[in-house]
């Protein structure tokens, strides 16, 4: 387990942006115009298995989260991916998970073809189910920690948006609909998940594991970039 060292617990959770995703060569490259449109239908179509795993780590948060309060307001991560409830305010289709098919059929992919993950490579299924499993496994506010590389994804959505409006115009401007969701929902998300590490993380021990916990989080996220680059030259 690596020592917090008696630096302040917030600003080494905030350091770890410097292993944040959005510096990876893959990432670099997309912002900057120079993906082709095999690269990022290869991107789409794998990161998909991410965006279905969300609701599911939530949910095995949930399942592990003793805390009343806690889970009152995690539940709405699952419906902001799955889609409401028919018949409660919102609709079945109003979830993330529906709005990623929809940025792939804007950037040319058939539903089917996302669907059923014939585009998956091995190195995201791997790095992915780690991230579900160390959910499951591991104490529920390491789990939460793990998800706070989400503080530092609004500055990668807004740069995202922007870019595909510029380099990309060829993906149907409707598609982006997913990022500027993510835009409002990643800092009500990530500030829910600090509060929460905070207030639970006291003693020493519990703050290391909740830092060793991003780390996790950021090489799961690495990870996927480096399998997804490899597969896309
Ligand atoms: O496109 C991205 O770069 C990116 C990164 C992350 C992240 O930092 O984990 C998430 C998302 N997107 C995202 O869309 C999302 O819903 C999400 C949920 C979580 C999480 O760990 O709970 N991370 C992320």
């Amino acid at each position: 387990m690596t020592a917090v060292l008696g630096t302040d617990f917030v600003a080494t959770l905030r350091a770890h942006s410097q292993r944040y995703h959005d510096a990876h060569p893959f990432h670099v490259r997309m912002n900057e115009g120079r993906c082709t449109p095999e690269q990022l239908r290869g991107w789409v179509a794998n990161r998909f298995y991410y965006q279905e795993a969300i609701p599911r780590k939530d949910a095995a948060i949930l399942s592990n989260c003793p805390d009343v309060d806690v889970r009152r307001r995690w539940i709405r991560r699952i419906t902001d991916h799955d889609g409401s409830v028919p018949g409660s305010d919102g609709e079945p289709g109003d979830g993330g998970i529906e709005a990623w098919l929809r940025l792939g059929e804007a950037a040319g992919l058939t539903r089917e073809e996302i669907l059923d993950h014939r585009h998956l490579v091995p190195g995201v299924r791997f790095a992915v189910d780690a991230y579900v499993n160390f959910c499951r496994t591991r104490p529920w506010v390491e789990a939460v920690a793990s998800s706070l590389t989400e503080l530092f994804a609004p500055d990668l959505m807004a740069s995202r948006l922007a870019a595909f409006e510029r380099y990309y115009p060829w993906i149907e401007p409707s598609g982006l609909e997913y990022f500027r969701n993510r835009l409002t929902q990643a800092p009500r998300d990530c500030s829910h998940a600090l509060e929460v590490v905070t207030t639970y993380c006291l003693s020493a021990e519990s703050q290391a594991a909740a830092v060793d916990a991003l780390s996790f989080k950021c090489d799961v996220l690495w990870s996927q970039l480096d399998a997804i680059d490899k597969a896309y030259p």
